[in-house]
This record gives C-alpha cells, sequence and structure tokens, in this order.
C-alpha cells in the first residue's frame, strides 16, 4: 500500500478496519482508456486480492464518502469508466475457481477472456463465442452487453448461469435465473452501477476450430442475400462495408474437424498495409477528400480490388480465429436495431454518405468523408431461453443487426468529421428504432429517451439499482447523461467538474475528464462522517449535503464528535 499521498481522513478510517485485511492502494495512477480518448486521474487505484479485501474497499468508501469506479481493461471506449474517486480494477482478482465435469466454470471476474480461453484449453473447453477482441475482463464484457456476430448466438453473456456481486452495503449476493432473478436481469447489464461483480460462473463449450474464409462481395450482393443466406449459411459472418467502394469484406466461419491451416502470409497485409493505412489516414485529417481514394487502395490492396477476386481461407482455434486486429485508437458508435431492417439502414446511409439529398436524413454531407469500414454484425437473443438482461438492447423478437460507424484517430488525432457524421448517424438509427451499444461513443441521446426507449426495462433496472446502492456509490456523470436517476438523492454520485488536456506527452486529443469529487473532498474533515445507521447521528444524505455545502461544523456538532 503506498500510503504517502493518501488523505489523513481515509487513514484514520482505514485504521478502524481488520489490519490482517489489505488495502492494496496507490495514489497516482493515470486511467485511460484503450483507445486514449479518455484519461482520469482516481484519488485512490485499488487493485484486491481477495472477496474480504473488496468487501473492506466497499465498506471504506461509504464511510469516507467516496463513489466506486471499477474497471476491467478499459476497452469502452467512453467515459464510463473516468473518476476522481476510486478506482478498483480486479487484475489481480482472476483465478479459475471451479471447473466442474459438466463444463460449468466459475472464475473471479477480473479474469481476462485471452487469459480465460488459454486456461480453459487446458481442460478442452472455451467460450462458445467471443467478439473481435480476448482483451477485455469477463466483467467488463457482461456489463456493457458486449456481443460478437452470429445468428445462432446472442450476447457474450448468454452462457452466464450466475453472477456474485460485492453490494454498496459490503455483502456479498448471488443471483441467477432461480436466485435474485432481478438481481440477475440486472446485474447482465449493469453498466457498473449495481456494484462490484466479483464471480462468474458460465457454461463453458468444447474446445472447436473454425474453418473461415474471407472474400469480397459488392454491396448490391450483400443486400440482396440479405435474407437468402448471407447471414445464415455459416455459424459466424460479419461484413465490412465499404461505403464509396459499395463494396464489402465477407467474413464466414464455421466449427469444423479439418487439421489446423494457418492464414496465408501476407508481407503487404501484415505490416506494411498497417503503417500505411495509418499515415494515409494521418494525411486524410488535412485532406479529408482523399478518404474514397484511400479506400479504393488500402482495401484493394488487402482484399483484391474486385469482387470476388481474393479469397482468403484458414482453419484456426476458434478463440483465435474469432478474433480480429482492431488497428488504431477509435471512436465507435454502435447501435443495435431488428436484422430486416439492415438493407434499408445501410441504403440510406450509403446514398447520404456519396452526396444523395433525398435520403431524409436532415444533416448535409457536403465535404463530409468518413473511414471505413463500417462494421455489420448479427445476434440472435432470442435462442436464449435465460432471463433477459433489463437493459439488453437487441431485438426481443428476432434477429439483430448491428451496424458500428467506426473512426480511426490515427496518432491519436481525432478526424475532422465526427460530429456531423455521428449526429447524421445517430438520427438514421433513431429512425430506425434502434438502440445504442451501451459501450460506445453514442451522444444524442439523454436519460428521458433511453428511458422511454426501455420502458419498464429501464423501471426494473432502476429499481434494483436503487435498492442495491441507494447513495449511488457506483454511478457518475456517464449514468447521469444517460439513464433516469434523481441524483439529488444520492449523495456519492460523482458529477463531471471539467474537461481538460491531460498535461502529459503524448496523449494526442486525449481529454482528462475530471469529477467534482475532489471539491468536496477537503471538506471530508476527520470525524466527520458517521454510518448513517448509527443512532443520533446525520443520515448520509444529511452528511453529504453539509459536507458538500461546506457546513461541516453543523454536522460535527450533530454527530456529536
Ligand atoms: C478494440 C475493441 C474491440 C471491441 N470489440 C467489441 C466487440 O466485438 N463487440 C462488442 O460488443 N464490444 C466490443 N468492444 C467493447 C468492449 O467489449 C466493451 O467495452 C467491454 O465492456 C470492455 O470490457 P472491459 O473489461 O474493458 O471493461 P471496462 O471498459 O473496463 O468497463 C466496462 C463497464 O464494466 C464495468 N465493470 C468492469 N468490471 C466490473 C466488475 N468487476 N464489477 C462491476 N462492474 C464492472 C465498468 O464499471 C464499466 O461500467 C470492443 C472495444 C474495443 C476497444
Ligand atoms: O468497439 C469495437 O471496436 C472494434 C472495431 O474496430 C469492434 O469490433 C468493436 O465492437
Amino acid at each position: 500500500m503506498s500510503s504517502t499521498s493518501m488523505d489523513p481522513f481515509i487513514l484514520r478510517e482505514l485504521a478502524k478496519l481488520d489490519p490482517a485485511v489489505p488495502f492494496r492502494s496507490s495514489t497516482d495512477h493515470l486511467h485511460h482508456t484503450w483507445a486514449k480518448t479518455f484519461f482520469s486521474r482516481p484519488e485512490l487505484y485499488i487493485r484486491p486480492q481477495s472477496i474480504p479485501e473488496i468487501q473492506q474497499l466497499v465498506t471504506l468508501a461509504r464511510r469516507c464518502r467516496r463513489r466506486l469506479v471499477t474497471v476491467g481493461s478499459g476497452h469502452s471506449p467512453s467515459d464510463l469508466t473516468c473518476t476522481s474517486s476510486w478506482l478498483v480494477n480486479l487484475d489481480n482478482f482472476d483465478r479459475i475457481l471451479d471447473i466442474d465435469p459438466s463444463g460449468t466454470v466459475t472464475v473471479e471476474a477480473g479474469i481476462r477472456l485471452g487469459n480465460l480461453g488459454a486456461q480453459l484449453e487446458k481442460h478442452g473447453l472455451t467460450l462458445p463465442n467471443l467478439g473481435s477482441i480476448d482483451s477485455q475482463s469477463i466483467a467488463g464484457v457482461i456489463a456493457t452487453g458486449t456481443h460478437g456476430s452470429s445468428l445462432r448466438h446472442g450476447l457474450l453473456s448468454e452462457c452466464i448461469d450466475s453472477l456474485g456481486l460485492v453490494l454498496a452495503n459490503g455483502q456479498f449476493v448471488r443471483c441467477s435465473p432461480t436466485n435474485n432473478i432481478d438481481l440477475f436481469r440486472a446485474g447482465l447489464v449493469s453498466l457498473g452501477a449495481l456494484g462490484i461483480v466479483v464471480e462468474v460462473t458460465f457454461k463453458a463449450r468444447p474446445s472447436f476450430n473454425i474453418a473461415w474464409r474471407q472474400e469480397r462481395y459488392s454491396l448490391g450482393r450483400v443486400l440482396s442475400e440479405w435474407s437468402t443466406g448471407l447471414w445464415t449459411t455459416h455459424e459466424f459472418v460479419r461484413v465490412w462495408w465499404l461505403p464509396y467502394e459499395k463494396g464489402a469484406i465477407v467474413w464466414r466461419a464455421d466449427k469444423t474437424d479439418q487439421p489446423l491451416r494457418a492464414p496465408p502470409k501476407n508481407f503487404y497485409g501484415d505490416s506494411l498495409g498497417y503503417h500505411i493505412y495509418h499515415n494515409l489516414l494521418a494525411l486524410s485529417s488535412y485532406f479529408p477528400r482523399i478518404l474514397p481514394w484511400v479506400e479504393w487502395f488500402v482495401f484493394g490492396m488487402q482484399y483484391g480490388f474486385r469482387a470476388g477476386s481474393t479469397v482468403t481461407e484458414a482453419v484456426e482455434p476458434a478463440r483465435e480465429g474469432l478474433l480480429m486486429n482492431c488497428l488504431y485508437s477509435q471512436f465507435v458508435n454502435e447501435w443495435a436495431l431488428p436484422l430486416e431492417k439492415g438493407p434499408e439502414a445501410i441504403s440510406r446511409l450509403s446514398a447520404w454518405l456519396n452526396g444523395d439529398p433525398t435520403t431524409g436524413i436532415p444533416f448535409s454531407s457536403k465535404d463530409l468523408w468518413v473511414h471505413c469500414p463500417v462494421e455489420v454484425r448479427v445476434s440472435d437473443t432470442t435462442l436464449n431461453d435465460k432471463p433477459r438482461p433489463f437493459l439488453d438492447p437487441t431485438s426481443p423478437d428476432g434477429p439483430t443487426l448491428y451496424l458500428n460507424a467506426t473512426l480511426y484517430r490515427p496518432y491519436l488525432r481525432d478526424p475532422p468529421c465526427r460530429r456531423r457524421y455521428y449526429e447524421a448517424f445517430e438520427w438514421l438509427m433513431r429512425d430506425l428504432g434502434a438502440k445504442p451499444h451501451w459501450a460506445k461513443n453514442f451522444h444524442t441521446l439523454g436519460p428521458q429517451e433511453l428511458a422511454r426507449t426501455y420502458g419498464e426495462q429501464m423501471d426494473a433496472w432502476m429499481k434494483v439499482r436503487n435498492e442495491v446502492d441507494p447513495e449511488g456509490m457506483f454511478v457518475g456523470e456517464w449514468h447521469r447523461r444517460n439513464l433516469p436517476l434523481a441524483d439529488d438523492g444520492l449523495p456519492l454520485l460523482e458529477r463531471e467538474h471539467e474537461r481538460r488536456r491531460p498535461g502529459v506527452c503524448g496523449v494526442g486529443d486525449g481529454v482528462e475528464w475530471v469529477g467534482d469529487r475532489r471539491q468536496a473532498l477537503p471538506l471530508a474533515m476527520e470525524g466527520a462522517y458517521t454510518e448513517p445507521d448509527s443512532p443520533g447521528t446525520a443520515t448520509s444524505e444529511e452528511s453529504f449535503d453539509l459536507l458538500a455545502r461546506g457546513e461541516a461544523s453543523i454536522l460535527l456538532e450533530k454527530s456529536g464528535s
């Protein structure tokens, strides 16, 4: 534990807790998202290794009136994991606790999917499905509704049997479809706002290999095969749409017993192409109108210049073959909509990007040039007979399409077209009844519209949230911006104070998120807070109000200190 610059108030509260339980914290951590879009400097960065440590840090946070944020691998592209308060990371709480003969596995919730996959492999097991990467923690994947691309699978969390959480009162609780079902449904997309997920039990599958094949299609062919096999002839299918080329790269895979066969070595694609694309994207920030040419050149070099001209195939273990190289820092704006709306969504966006003024999208695309690919993926969450997450953005009554408008940030510099592109894209998505992926960079919805969109599901999620975290220990500005929280009743909710340049080298256009807890903290005087249930003391809400207004002396009197 580094305690050199820790607030003396925290040290005194810590001294009242069990000295045998370590408090592993540091005070100088600079947090950032994977894409280095957002940075923040938590007051404490805490890396517990056991459930008693997690329970203790929650108790300490409650007594010190601090917000807690749990971060997995920081791959959520938004400011969801930013805080100036206490940041908890479970990278050192990552063991496999149990594997039973039926393939039911229990893990500590900080485990990353890549590490989990490697360990499961030794037992002949694997996860049934993956997204584009396996760097995320299992808890992080569950918390945001992460998905892959397959009509034979739903969200990655569809294999989850039960969750164990430490709640704001320090209690450890388990939930599953048969025990605390509402907490389970809320916890399946928790957005970090319920408590700290510490244990995850899921059903693994016997490990399998996939045979994949990738080829270039025309957009016309993608749309004409949309309902006649594009998504259904293979178990895993994903499409990268090239909007100016009016083309697509279609990647499809099935389970196979064939022997492993590595993808062909490609001098251009492996390394040279990576750097060429990066530098062309950087150049396009100054000369955006070169982007259609960049799309033609880069994707032509990599995948062939004509539809059907180059086919790439391989056989790989699923836990490698399902992944892809996500290239560079990026903004991602991804929405879920009914699969049958795909042709309309793509045709309208394609027409708008290519200058057609009749799409009904009320923004001009004049002089606007965007990056590619637009990711086109699918899932079907109706196949899962377990209870749905309350905040599941996918279609409840049929297959789901995801459209992901990626904008790269070459050398960590923001591209010029983001605002208008994303406003238009989000307008179209809302027009088609789509819902945003919770982890990503959506902007134009607010709590009211999201509450309306989710209806009773949002009410049910909010009810659980307010019950398990009545003081708002696990929420901040991101939640306030997107969820119908009554923030005046949540004394620990962390408001945003400002955004500023991080003041360190090499962060490009990254932004430092600063929360308001820092302002309130110096007022957290010795003895100022007492647990709300102690007789004759101020309630926790009153305590925070008094502290926030600078009237701590009243509080001291009231609590009899
Ligand atoms: C390169 C890249 C590729 C991606 N590919 C895909 C994809 O294919 N499909 C897709 O759907 N998404 C994808 N994502 C998004 C990503 O899967 C999600 O953002 C996921 O939540 C990241 O997991 P994480 O461990 O990094 O969680 P973080 O981003 O660190 O946290 C996400 C949320 O989980 C909460 N959380 C984390 N751990 C806990 C815990 N123990 N208890 C309670 N709450 C917790 C956090 O508080 C936060 O609210 C991608 C992102 C990137 C950057
Ligand atoms: O968020 C995501 O980033 C990658 C695209 O580069 C991906 O597949 C996501 O999902």
